[in-house]
């Protein structure tokens, strides 16, 4: 079977959309991360650019070993020698030449005639071709240009010595019948097109860039552009992550194979979002957060018999380590009663159906429920375990020089005393925390802690969440109070109270119908 090289422009064309500046260091580390993803050539800037972009190129260089990186060039003698200077210590060096073809270009933007083109383009690969032992010529708003002209610019730059011929839609105009239908007249009508290798490079004006690139490559285009999440100039370029995913998971269809290494898909598109700040949407194809969790309940429980039934892809595949079901307005029983047997919980059939009421009377006020959520409704539904301790008064002392102290009462209601205790810490919090394990005499370890806020204004409530562990047994504990502070304290007693009950056993009679905790 054939092979699709993967030619990724998150660099030069995925730092064109607006907002995005990437330093050297960041440059060099998407391309480090490019490489593990075993992409084949890396398009690292465009050196005449500016002096910064031709050092990053250079840095960029330096560090790669295995794919080539290339370096955007005009079909101007200055951007070609620009490049060279940039590359030429590089492994695998390359060059990405560029002039525009289509009559809209030669006429507003470059005031040139077809002959002129023609001339330009072929010096230009001829120059590069002295430096370069790998020259990609690429004929910006390909997509506009009369068929029969791009094969005399293809015939003259294959003379010249391009290896690679690029036809960009660069405008995002087409669609993936007349993209297709692009290549196979080149194919069929200009002379040498053999020598070359074609490659296809699109933007997603129309939402059309995956769908076109994956047209060329059904005409047996070998070389795919793009970048990662898709980001670049205006709507941005085809999403590599998506192409490859495409290709490989109808790999029968394409009769194409990809050689990355997919698990990196996740972390490469991680990597450039952060760095880029270009968040990835939800619902993006691959990389976004929901493109494996299942929401609806008919879905889950298809899911739960045979994931084959709404997944067509392993989220293993590309480097995440589960599916997701999302317990929320849409989930039946059958994902339900799996969270909570997850979660440690053991119930019977009819308690199941009572406590999945209320579930669906939670989710008509809260979009996603978290576990903690869960936790609550389990326990407000057989009766909040007692309390062993409970807060009577808390005072702190904080100033931005001194350590932060809190001292505490809470009442032991097993004998009705009151216990004081203090304790300084890392901040107020901690110092609350730590002198809540004094009053108790319990030592906890703090897993998690998640402050929200309930309700918005000055005078918000904010809510927190801890998950306490002792040995093999965790506990939950929520707090709310207009102060984040108080409402921790409150958290954390709720949780070390729980903890108590777990470890332990109830004090009185807990009945039997409660289900068991984890
Ligand atoms: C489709 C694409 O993505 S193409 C790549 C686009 N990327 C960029 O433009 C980012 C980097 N660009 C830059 O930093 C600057 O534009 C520079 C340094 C390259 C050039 O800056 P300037 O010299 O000030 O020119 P400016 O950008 O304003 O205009 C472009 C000039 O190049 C010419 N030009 C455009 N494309 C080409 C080409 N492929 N080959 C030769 N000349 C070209 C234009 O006709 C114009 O020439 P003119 O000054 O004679 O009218
Ligand atoms: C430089 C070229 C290949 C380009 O990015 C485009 O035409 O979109
Ligand atoms: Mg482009």
């Amino acid at each position: 079977m054939r092979s699709v090289h993967f030619f990724d422009t998150t660099l030069r064309d995925g730092e064109q959309s607006p907002g995005v500046n990437l330093s050297t260091e960041e440059k060099v580390a998407i391309a480090l991360q490019l490489e593990r993803l075993g992409i084949d050539v890396i398009e690292a800037g465009f050196a005449a650019s500016s002096r910064g972009d031709g050092e990053s190129i250079r840095q960029v260089a330096r560090a790669v070993r295995t794919s080539t990186v290339v370096s955007l060039a005009r079909a101007v003698e200055k951007d070609i020698d620009r490049a060279y200077e940039a590359l030429k210590d590089a492994e695998s060096p390359g060059i990405h030449v560029f002039l525009a073809t289509s009559p809209i270009h030669r006429k507003y933007k470059l005031n040139m005639s077809r002959d002129e083109v023609l001339d330009q383009a072929e010096a230009a690969v001829r120059r590069a071709r002295k430096y370069f032992p790998w020259v990609e010529f690429s004929c910006e708003d390909g997509g506009r240009t009369e068929k029969d002209f791009l094969c005399r610019v293809a015939e003259r730059v294959i003379e010249a010595g391009a290896d690679v011929l690029n036809i960009p839609d660069t405008v995002g105009y087409l669609t993936p019948v007349e993209y297709g239908e692009i290549f196979r007249y080149l194919k069929q009508n200009a002379r040498g097109i053999e020598k070359v290798r074609l490659s296809a490079h699109c933007h997603d004006d129309l939402g059309m860039a995956t769908s076109n690139t994956l047209a060329a490559v059904e005409t047996g285009v070998e070389q795919v552009e793009g970048t990662i999440n898709g980001i670049g100039e205006r709507a941005g370029n085809a999403a590599l992550e998506e192409v490859a995913m495409a290709l490989a998971t109808r790999e029968s269809f394409y009769q194409a194979a990809v050689n990355l290494n997919l698990k990196e898909i996740t972390k490469t598109s991680r990597m450039v979002s952060k760095m880029t700040g270009m968040f990835v949407p939800g619902n993006k194809a691959v990389v976004g957060a929901n493109a494996f969790a299942h929401e609806a309940g008919i879905h889950q429980d298809g899911m739960l018999k045979n994931s084959a039934t709404y997944e067509i892809m392993r989220p293993e595949t590309v480097g995440l380590t589960d599916t997701r079901l999302v317990l929320g307005k849409h989930s039946g029983r059958h994902a339900f009663r799996d969270k909570l047997v997850g979660m440690g919980y053991s119930f019977t059939d009819h308690q199941l159906n009572e406590l999945f009421v209320r579930f669906k009377e939670l989710t008509d006020r809260k979009k996603t429920v978290e576990d903690e959520d869960l936790v609550s409704l389990v326990e407000e539904k057989w009766g909040e375990p007692e309390e062993t301790f409970a807060l009577d008064s808390i005072h702190l002392s904080y100033g931005n020089r001194s350590v932060p102290a809190a001292s505490l009462r809470l009442r032991d209601t097993r004998n009705g005393r009151m216990l004081e205790e203090a304790a300084c810490g890392n901040g107020s919090v901690d110092a609350i925390f730590r002198a809540v394990d004094r009053v108790t005499g319990e030592g906890m370890e703090l897993e998690d802690y998640k402050i929200v806020s309930v309700t918005h204004g000055k005078d918000a409530l904010g809510e927190v969440y801890v998950q306490l562990r002792q040995g093999e047994y965790t506990a939950q504990g929520r707090g709310v109070s207009t102060d984040v502070l108080e409402a921790s304290a409150r958290a954390y007693i709720k949780a070390v109270n729980r903890m108590m009950i777990r470890r332990d056993g109830s004090r009185e009679s807990r009945s039997s119908e409660v289900p068991v905790g984890s």
